[in-house]
């Protein structure tokens, strides 16, 4: 298993979702970044676990130690490690799916492709639990990237089939990203939050999950970053987005709403605003040929439903070779979106940092 991405500021990520701790080490860092710790713990807390009725009761402080690459609290250049412990694991409840694998989770394709021997407790290095080094990581180059003037934010588009206010694609104020950074279930609109949060309910009660859709804006990007093929904005930031465990989808701009329209109303005019270049509208969501256009980078990452139901499931049971009837216990998150909402800022950070000149 490698989880390491990116060439100019590697991440790599280690550890097990009920091992003794999880991390992840920054390679390639410059120098005498200041890091604001308080900034990264927000970032942190986004994400953690038990902290809302719509997620996993499973409770971690999710406070990162940091164990190299930091004096005095700018960076040093050598690689940066964070640890972050694992303190509030229940194996018992995993007992048995090694045998009885979950239809939706990991457990029977790594049972496969490591030979029985990956740690599957808690879903083990396959756990959305893997997403709280990426959040660390994030965090660490947001502030990079925040530095030159770029912001970035997130909200919860839809679960299931409930929609919030979709971000305008030209005008995005930074207020407002700040208001949904410091909510614990980011909407625009905050009646679709109820909406949202009543559905989320009803399929908990269910035994059932629901999934929805991350809509992340980037604010402030300069014109200009990026490349043509297999270089440019999307494949890069669509590489790290894939990696995000439930992600199944990810479009930029109008994405495939761009194939039902002419050209005549997909193409984005452009209009000088005093000697900068804009467009008026921006169904390329910021991106054309890979490259930054100085509008606002605009995507969306679709996730699955949480594969861990409390309803009684059709599986395997791979000893016996025969078919088997499952239920699933433990703490599972009735809907990943409103917590993978800082996950995904945090790989669009990663991913630009690791296009840009710094
Ligand atoms: C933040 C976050 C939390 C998650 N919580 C759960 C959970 O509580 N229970 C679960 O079965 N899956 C959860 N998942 C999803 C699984 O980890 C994921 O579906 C699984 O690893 C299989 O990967 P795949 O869906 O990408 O194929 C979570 C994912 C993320 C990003
Ligand atoms: C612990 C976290 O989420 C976990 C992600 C997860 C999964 O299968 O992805 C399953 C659950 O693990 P456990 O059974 O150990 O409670 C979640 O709680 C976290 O996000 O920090």
């Amino acid at each position: 298993m490698s989880s390491a991405w990116g060439e100019k500021i590697k991440v790599s990520i280690f550890g097990e979702s009920h091992g003794a701790a999880i991390g992840a080490v920054l390679d390639g860092l410059p120098a005498g970044e200041e890091l604001d710790f308080e900034a990264v713990a927000l970032q942190m807390s986004r994400r953690a676990p038990g902290k809302d009725p719509a997620a996993t009761p499973r409770r971690e402080s999710d406070l990162p130690k940091i164990v190299s690459g930091v004096l005095n609290g700018r960076t040093t250049g050598a690689p940066l490690c964070a640890l972050i412990e694992n303190t509030n694991t229940k194996s018992g409840d995993y007992e048995n799916l090694q045998r009885v694998p979950r239809p939706g989770h990991a457990d029977y394709p790594a049972f496969l492709r490591y030979g029985g021997f990956n740690d599957m407790r808690g879903g083990g290095h396959f756990s959305g639990r893997l997403t709280a080094p990426l959040v660390f990581a994030g965090a660490v180059c947001r502030q990079i990237l925040q530095r030159r003037g770029i912001a970035i934010g997130s909200h919860v588009l839809f679960v299931a089939d409930c929609r919030d206010t979709p971000f305008s694609p030209t005008d995005i104020p930074e207020d407002l990203l700040q208001r949904l950074a410091s909510v614990p279930f980011p909407v625009i609109d905050r009646e679709a939050e109820q909406k949202m949060r009543n559905t989320i309910e009803k399929a908990r009660m269910a035994q059932d999950s629901v999934g929805g859709v991350v809509e992340c804006a980037l604010t402030g990007v300069p014109a200009g970053i990026g490349g043509p093929l297999f270089g440019g904005i999307e494949p890069v930031f669509s590489s790290i987005l894939f990696g995000i465990p439930a992600v199944k989808g990810v479009e930029f701009g109008a994405g495939f709403g761009a194939a039902e329209l002419y050209g005549s109303q997909n193409n984005d005019a452009y209009y000088f605003d005093g000697g900068t270049v804009k467009a008026r509208t921006n169904n390329a969501g910021g991106i054309l040929g890979g490259i930054t256009t100085g509008m606002p980078i605009v995507f969306r990452a679709a996730f699955k439903p949480t594969p861990s139901i409390a309803r009684e499931q059709d599986s395997v049971d791979l000893k016996t070779k025969e078919n088997a009837k499952l239920r699933v216990h433990g703490r599972h998150d009735p809907c990943i979106v409103s917590r993978a909402a800082p996950v995904v800022e945090a790989a669009a950070a990663i991913a630009l940092i690791n296009l840009m000149t710094l």
